[in-house]
C-alpha cells in the first residue's frame, strides 16, 4: 500500500449502488477497498451473490459496525435507504471517519422539506449543516477538502447540469422552467416492487410519482440557490424498460433572442475544464447509450424561435454520474485529487 492509498467501506455494498462503487474502486489508483458492508448478509461472501466479483480482494461482508469500520477504513461511501444514512453517518462522522452519503438524507437543508417529500424524520441539523452539496461542475470548489459529501440525487443531478448555465446568465426565465425527466429500472434500486417486475415494466412506458417525486425540493433548492431568488418547478419523472439511463427534457421560456449557437458557446465557456459535462454540436441531442457505464453528462439544445422557448435535453447514467461515479468524483476533490482519478473512462458502446 503507497502513503497515498486511502482505506474505504462500502455500507449498501449489496445493493446497485454499493457494487458499482466497487467496481469503481477496485481500479481507482490511490483506494484500497478494505471493507464490505452489509445489514443482512453478514459473514458471507459477496461475491456468492455477485459472481462478477469473484476474486475480489476483500470479499467477506462485515456487519455494520461503527468500530470495526473505524479499525478498517479512512473514508465510508454510505448506499443506504433514505432514512437508515441520516442515523448512520453522524456515527461514522463521530467516529473520525470522511463520509460520502448516497442517499437523499442530507440533500435538503430544511428538515421540515425532508419530513414532508421523504416521510422519514430528519437528519440532526448539526449534521445536516456539515454536509457539502457534491455537485462539483456548479459548486466548484465546496467538495474540496470536504470531511462529509451528500451526493447529489440522479434526477436531479441530471436536471441541474442541463439547466444551471442557463439559468445562472439569466437567458431563461426560472418561473417557466417544465421537465420531464425519464429513468432506467436500475434508479429504483435492486429490492422487488410491483412497479419494476418484469411483465409490468417490459414493452410499457409510465409515469410515477407525479408532483410528489422527492427529487422536485432538491432541484428547487438547488436552481433557487443559482438564481439567488426561490425557483420552484414542475418536474414529472416517468419509468423507461431499461436498465440504465436518466434522460431530462427541459422547456423554458427565453428572456431574450438566443440562438443554438448562443446556447452551445455558453455552455462550453460555463464547464469550460468540466471534462464530465459534453456539450453537443448544434442538432445533435443526446441518448442515454451515449454515456453509458460513464461519469458523462451530456446536455443538447434546440431554440424555438416560433414559441420563444429552448429546449434543453441532457442524458446520465443513473448509476455513475447519478450515483457511484459522482461519489467517486466527490472523494477525488475531498482528497485534493485529480478529479478523474478511477473514474477516466469511455462509455460502453454498443
Ligand atoms: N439506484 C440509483 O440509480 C441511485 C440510488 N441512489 C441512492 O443510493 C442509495 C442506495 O441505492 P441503491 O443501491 O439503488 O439501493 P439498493 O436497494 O439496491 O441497495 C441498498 C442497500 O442498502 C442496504 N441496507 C438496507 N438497510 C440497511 C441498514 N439498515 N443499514 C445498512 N445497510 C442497509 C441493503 O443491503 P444489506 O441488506 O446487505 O445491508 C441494500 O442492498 C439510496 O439512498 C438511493 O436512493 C442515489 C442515486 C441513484
Ligand atoms: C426509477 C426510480 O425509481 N428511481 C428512483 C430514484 C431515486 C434514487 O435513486 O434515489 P435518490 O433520491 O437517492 O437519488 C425514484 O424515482 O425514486
Amino acid at each position: 500500500m503507497t502513503q497515498t492509498t486511502l482505506r474505504a467501506a462500502v455500507v449498501g455494498s449489496t445493493g446497485y449502488g454499493g457494487v458499482e462503487l466497487i467496481r469503481f474502486l477496485l481500479g481507482h489508483p490511490n483506494v484500497q477497498v478494505t471493507s464490505v458492508i452489509s445489514s443482512s448478509h453478514a459473514g458471507t461472501l459477496l461475491s456468492d451473490g455477485f459472481p462478477h466479483l469473484t476474486e475480489i480482494i476483500v470479499d467477506e461482508l462485515d456487519a455494520v459496525d461503527v468500530d470495526l469500520i473505524k479499525s478498517k477504513a479512512d473514508v465510508v461511501f454510505t448506499a443506504t435507504p433514505h432514512g437508515v444514512s441520516s442515523a448512520l453517518c453522524p456515527k461514522l462522522l463521530d467516529a473520525g471517519l470522511k463520509v460520502v452519503d448516497l442517499s437523499g438524507d442530507f440533500r435538503l437543508q430544511s428538515g421540515e422539506l425532508y419530513e414532508k417529500w421523504y416521510k422519514h424524520q430528519p437528519a440532526d441539523p448539526a449534521y445536516l449543516q456539515k454536509a457539502v452539496y457534491g455537485l462539483a461542475e456548479v459548486f466548484g470548489d465546496d467538495s474540496k477538502g470536504a470531511e462529509f459529501i451528500s451526493n447529489p440525487g440522479c434526477y436531479p443531478t441530471c436536471t441541474v447540469l442541463g439547466l444551471a448555465p442557463a439559468v445562472a446568465a439569466g437567458w431563461i426565465d426560472p418561473a417557466t422552467i417544465i421537465v420531464d425527466a425519464k429513468s432506467g429500472v436500475s434508479g429504483a434500486g435492486r429490492g422487488l416492487s410491483q412497479l419494476v417486475h418484469y411483465s409490468e415494466i417490459n414493452e410499457n412506458f409510465l409515469a410515477y410519482k407525479v408532483n410528489k417525486h422527492q427529487h422536485v425540493p432538491e432541484i428547487e433548492q438547488t436552481l433557487s440557490r443559482i438564481a439567488g431568488k426561490p425557483v420552484v418547478t414542475t418536474f414529472t419523472t416517468h419509468l423507461v424498460p431499461m436498465t440504465r439511463g436518466i434522460l431530462c427534457t427541459a422547456y423554458a421560456t427565453l428572456t431574450d433572442k438566443r440562438t443554438d449557437e448562443d446556447f452551445i458557446e455558453m455552455y462550453r465557456a460555463y464547464y469550460k475544464g468540466r471534462r464530465f459535462v459534453r456539450i453537443r454540436n448544434k442538432g445533435k441531442w443526446p441518448a442515454t447509450k451515449e454515456v453509458w457505464g460513464s461519469n458523462y453528462c451530456d446536455i443538447g439544445f434546440s431554440v424555438d424561435e416560433r414559441t420563444g422557448r429552448v429546449t434543453i435535453i441532457s442524458v446520465i447514467d443513473n448509476l455513475v454520474k447519478g450515483a457511484a461515479g459522482q461519489a467517486i468524483q466527490n472523494l477525488n476533490l475531498m482528497m485534493g485529487w485529480d478529479e478523474w482519478a478511477g473514474l477516466e473512462f469511455t462509455p460502453v458502446y454498443p
